[in-house]
């Protein structure tokens, strides 16, 4: 027998709503009015969130309207009068239940992503090139590309052969390691969570991986926060300098947004996730004395 207080049969709503088309047989017109599958106690909680829902709805016409209901006339609700002989109504199965008593947290959820939706939908202001600033599309593929991660990783190996000094080649082999473990990172999550890019995205991005047909998180704002951080403590710039950094990677997770490519919440968890893998690169900090063999290899070459 399902729990009456989560999940509370929606029958007397679809009743209620297609009785002229359900016939008796039918699972809107119920013939095992789950409604009162908890019994007395399901049908006072439906009542009292009909109530809570209309405020000043008279509660006696809520009353009303239960007592209306064709699984109520039925005799389904032990309350409603059912005799002993009926048999127990069957419980239903469990997608064709409904959740009428949503936590605090779905609720905020529902909000937040309804927020981010429409959030999103508007600063997609270069989505296409008809859009309001279309024009400046062509900038924004060019930062696009300036957070992509093909250019970071061959521009991080290009160094590292370059590289004279053990010191040079100990913070550009974490930078390596940074990028690659932010590329399994996003990739999985992407393959977990799977949610679409924005129906306004044109798909017309440089080089891809299969994951990247989804969007949550932006895989150019993890980059984006871990590299900059990563340089921010790793290299000695002037404040100029140190603020283009940031502004950089600012703008960079904007971008993904007025692309269309993402929605707000994915650059703000990508920005998150950088940051985060961030802390991971400096807690496992590669150097020849914890990782020998690594640097051994690399200077054999
Ligand atoms: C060169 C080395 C050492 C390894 C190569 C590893 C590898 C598989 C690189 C692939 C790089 C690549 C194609 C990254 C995709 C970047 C991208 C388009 C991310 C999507 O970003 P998003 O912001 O739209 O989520």
């Amino acid at each position: 027998m399902p729990s009456p207080r989560r999940n509370v049969d929606a029958r007397p709503l679809a009743a209620s709503a297609s009785s002229s088309s359900s016939g008796p047989g039918s699972p809107a017109h119920g013939g095992g009015g789950g409604g009162g599958g908890g019994g007395g106690g399901g049908r006072f909680e439906f009542q009292s969130l009909l109530s809570s829902r209309a405020p000043g709805l008279d509660p006696t016409c809520t009353r009303l309207r239960a007592s209306e209901s064709p699984v109520h006339r039925r005799g389904s609700f032990p309350l409603a009068g059912a005799g002993p002989s009926q048999a127990p109504p069957a419980p239903l199965p469990e997608e064709d239940r409904m959740d009428l008593n949503p936590s605090f947290l779905g609720i905020a959820l529902r909000s937040l992503l309804a927020i981010d939706l429409w959030l999103s939908k508007k600063l997609g202001v270069c989505a296409g090139e008809s859009s309001s600033w279309g024009s400046m599309r062509p900038l924004m593929k060019l930062l696009e590309i300036s957070g992509h991660g093909i250019p970071w990783l061959l521009g991080t190996l290009y160094c590292l052969s370059r590289s004279d000094s053990w010191a040079g080649r100990e913070v550009l082999m974490n930078l390596l390691f940074a990028l690659l473990l932010d590329l399994l990172l996003v990739a999985l999550i992407k393959g977990l969570v799977r949610r679409r890019r924005p129906a306004h995205n044109q798909m017309d991005m440089f080089v891809t991986l299969s994951v990247d047909k989804y969007s949550f998180p932006s895989g150019h704002a993890t980059r984006a926060a871990l590299v900059s951080r990563f340089i921010l403590n790793h290299l000695v710039l002037a404040i100029p300098l140190r603020v283009l950094v940031v502004l950089w990677a600012f703008i960079l997770g904007l971008s993904r947004v007025m692309l269309g490519r993402h929605n707000v919440t994915d650059v703000a968890f990508g920005f998150f996730l950088g940051y985060t893998q961030y802390s991971i690169v400096d807690y496992c900090w590669l150097s020849p004395h914890n990782a020998p063999v690594l640097f051994l290899l690399w200077s054999q070459q």
